[in-house]
């Protein structure tokens, strides 16, 4: 029965990146929310990784996930590193040179991305995985924790641009989104990819612009 319950739980993802506010937020929704999303990666075996540090609510998921035993990996750029900054990084800290590169290696090291509540920083973050998305980098799903509709007006606003025709309906297919990590998680799990992927293109392309690294974030 205990191997049952164990093998139902098993995700097909091994790590997911969580973006999230740097700050708490004001509604304790939006705290216990990040808890719940790192419960709910432990309860199916998920590590996570996401940008590193104790503040905000990105302290508050780390947390969960390495009290409930999984591997945690923070991605920090060398400038943020001091304790002062970000406070302390649970698990392991991978160390990069700047934002871009940050962003690169947490989708590298990612099967799927979460959005949790936050602000400039994590919208940036997602925007950017979107569009990698849409432009057939990866094929990773990329979900919307919606936190007592916090999300709702962003939503919103990218159903007006396929209104308006700046975004295709089949790039609005790639944004998933979900009140609750649980259900999230398994919209993430259900979804099935519909961009092809250019990555080996776009690494020339890359290259040509002198980037030292190709841009390679498949795994
Ligand atoms: C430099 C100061 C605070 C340090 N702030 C951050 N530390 C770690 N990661 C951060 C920080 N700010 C942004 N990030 C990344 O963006 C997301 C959160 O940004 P938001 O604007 O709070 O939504 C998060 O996912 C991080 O990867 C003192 O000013």
């Amino acid at each position: 029965m205990e191997i049952e319950s164990q093998v139902l739980q098993q995700s097909k993802f091994k790590r997911i990146c969580v973006f999230c506010g740097s700050s708490q937020g004001k509604k304790s929704s939006y705290q216990d929310a990040a808890i719940e999303l790192g419960n709910e990666l432990v309860s199916r075996n998920i590590d996570l990784v996401y940008g590193g540090g104790s503040i905000g609510l990105m302290g508050l998921v780390s947390q969960a996930v390495h009290d409930g035993g999984r591997h945690v990996i923070g991605v920090i750029p060398k400038t943020l590193m001091p304790r002062e900054l970000t406070g302390e990084t649970v698990g392991e800290v991978k160390a990069v040179a700047g934002m871009h590169q940050r962003k690169a290696e947490m989708a590298k090291h990612s099967d799927a991305f979460i959005a949790l509540p936050g602000g400039y920083g994590t919208l940036e973050e997602l925007l950017e995985v979107i569009t990698w998305a849409q432009l057939g980098i990866h094929d990773k799903p990329v979900g919307l924790l919606n936190v007592d509709g916090y999300y709702n007006s962003l939503l919103s606003f990218i159903d007006k641009a396929v209104e308006e025709g700046f975004i295709s309906p089949s790039a609005r297919q790639i944004i998933l989104s979900a009140p609750t990590a649980k259900e999230l998680v398994k919209k993430l799990e259900e979804y099935v990819p519909c961009h092809e992927r250019v990555a080996s293109k776009m690494n020339w392309e890359m290259e040509q612009l002198g980037y030292a690294q190709p841009f390679d974030i498949s795994r």
